[in-house]
């Protein structure tokens, strides 16, 4: 499986956590400690001169770190002033505010405290964490909602979170009490400027809200990792993601890409034959519509493919007769057409939808679906399948299907729906759980695409692929080449979910590669570069 980073719930982490301390080679307290220690290092790197902070410290564990990262700042020349709750903690939170208080007093925790606080550099949001439940409420609510207020936007403090923005939930990156987007009832969402988590990252720190919520993420290793890795590969990962990872579970990339492109290839026999690289057969629609086809043509020649095909009505073929070259045309009219190309057996990997046609996409989809090649389900063709009647049927695991938030409420509409709820209570249902729900139905691989892109097999694996940072690549066409380099990447022999999730890796690394200004077409244009930068 291709991955960078393993991804843990917010209960897989508490279970490790527990196993760890269970073990008696490690206690609680020492874990909160590294957790503090971890925090107050990230803040006197990026702060190197000691300044004045406030730490806002909540009721349980999350608290407790608080308490242990105040007493830390303070021993290295910080002013603190910290909020607190006057409830009793768990032991080892209970001990860390008792070691504040030999330090300095704790004043309630309350909006107009918070309001009457000395001007801070930093505020440190340790209020709750993994074991959010319930949208914060009253007092609490009101705190987070002045928190809100003194650090998001052009604010001079920065905020810095313990583990996660408080309020978001750790396993969906919703804010918990607000409906899909976070503008609802719940506070007002905090922008951190860095969150600090332990051991792993969340599903939250990486979907929906949490990204912009969570600021620059860090993931501190607290030595936890003995006991999470059982040698199983993990069932969520993030794929290659931009922030550092403590330990090797990250491969080098150069390393797994070159170990992912040379397993496809060398199932498809010898190398250094075109065919032996693939051939990709893309379906393409009428006149006036052959721009996405050909993105996608483009994108599948230049993602290694040894041969591409696209397939046009006859009348359409003179519209394709330009650059590129390379590409090979064939009209096509009829299903029974279709299946006369594909007694070719050297053709490896099809794709449908990109400026197919809903009719168009209708007609063909029945052979495409009967046929056994991996396949690459897109745009129009999602569209079609969505019209007829026990679509999932028709599925298997050769297939990819590629939908937008908008094609993906089309084809399940109650997971969209429910995406949408407002969520009373933790966790939230996300769009993994949507993700992994929708590939277990039908039996494909399913890539939601998004800025967070989820990519489940019907087998339970996940990954998510947050690109967040290249904002530009929501450009027209853009998703035509996902599926353009899906489709390659299945022709050269990759499995289905591999091939989803390198191609949107290397989809979104030629975006960040270009930069701003992007428009579809530079994208195919951008693979040899990171291809190259990969060391492929
Ligand atoms: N368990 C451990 O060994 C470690 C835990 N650590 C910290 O502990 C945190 C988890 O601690 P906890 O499990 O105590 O949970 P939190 O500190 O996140 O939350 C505290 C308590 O608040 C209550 N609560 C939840 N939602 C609420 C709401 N809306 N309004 C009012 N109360 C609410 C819950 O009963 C919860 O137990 C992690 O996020 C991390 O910061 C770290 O110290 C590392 C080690
Ligand atoms: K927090």
């Amino acid at each position: 499986m291709l991955y960078g980073s393993e991804i843990l719930t917010a209960a897989q982490m508490r279970a490790i956590e527990s196993e760890a301390m269970d073990s008696g080679e490690v206690t609680g307290l020492t874990l909160m400690e590294r957790a503090g220690a971890a925090i107050a290092g990230q803040i006197r790197l990026r702060w190197p001169k000691p300044g004045q902070a406030t730490v806002l410290c909540g009721p349980g564990n999350n608290g407790g770190d608080g308490y242990a990262i105040a007493r830390l700042l303070a021993q290295a020349g910080w002013s603190l002033r910290v909020l607190g709750l006057d409830n009793t903690p768990g032991a080892n939170a209970a001990e860390m505010k008792r070691r504040w208080l030999e330090t300095g007093p704790i004043a309630p925790l309350t909006e107009s405290e918070l309001h009457d606080s000395p001007a801070s550099d930093v505020f440190i949001d340790a209020i709750f964490g993994t074991g959010l439940t319930r949208p914060p409420e009253g007092r609490i609510a009101a705190v987070l909602h002045k928190l809100g207020r003194m650090t998001g936007g052009s604010s001079r403090a920065s905020l810095v979170t313990v583990d996660c923005p408080s309020g978001l939930c750790m396993d969906s990156g919703r804010w918990l009490g607000s409906g899909n987007g976070g503008k609802g009832a719940g506070p007002v969402p905090l922008e951190a400027a860095l969150t600090v988590a332990f051991d792993s990252p969340k599903p939250g720190h990486l979907l929906d809200q949490g990204p912009a919520a969570c600021g620059k993420l860090v993931i501190a290793d607290i030595g936890l990792r003995r006991w999470r890795e059982d040698g199983r590969p993990p069932s969520l990962s993030a794929i290659w993601p931009e922030f550092p990872i403590p330990d090797r579970r990250i491969c080098s990339i150069r390393e797994r890409a070159r170990a992912v492109l040379d397993k496809g290839i060398s199932a498809k026999g010898p190398a250094g034959h075109k065919y032996s690289y693939g051939h990709a057969l893309i379906v393409a629609g009428a006149s006036g519509h052959g721009g996405a086809a050909r993105l996608t043509a483009r994108a599948a020649l230049r993602s290694g493919a040894g041969l591409v095909t696209i397939c046009p009505p006859h009348p359409a073929l003179s519209e394709h007769a330009g650059y590129p070259d390379a590409l090979m045309r064939r009209g096509l009219d009829h299903a029974a057409g279709l299946q006369a190309i594909l007694t070719d057996p050297r053709i490896s990997a099809l794709c449908i939808g990109p400026g197919c046609g809903v009719d168009r996409a209708v007609t063909f989809l029945p052979a495409v679906l009967e046929q056994p090649r991996p396949c690459v389900l897109d745009a129009d063709a999602l569209t079609a399948l969505a019209r007829s009647p026990d679509w999932p049927r028709a599925l298997s695991g050769h297939h990819v299907l590629t939908p937008h938030g908008g094609e993906f409420a089309r084809l399940f509409p109650d997971l969209a729906a429910k995406l949408g709820e407002t969520s009373a209570r933790g966790p939230a249902f996300s769009r993994v759980d949507a993700t992994r729900e929708a590939a277990r139905r039908c039996g494909a691989v399913i890539l939601l695409k998004g800025p967070d892109t989820v990519i489940a097999a019907p087998d339970g694996r996940a990954c998510i692929h947050s690109a967040f940072d290249v904002p530009w690549l929501a450009t027209a066409g853009s998703g035509d080449v996902l599926a353009g380099l899906i489709t390659g990447f299945l022709a050269r022999g990759l499995a289905p979910m591999e091939a989803a999730a390198f191609g949107a890796f290397v989809h979104a690394r030629a975006a960040r590669r270009f930069g701003p200004g992007l428009i579809a077409d530079d994208l195919p244009e951008q693979l040899p570069g990171v291809f190259r930068d990969l060391g492929l």
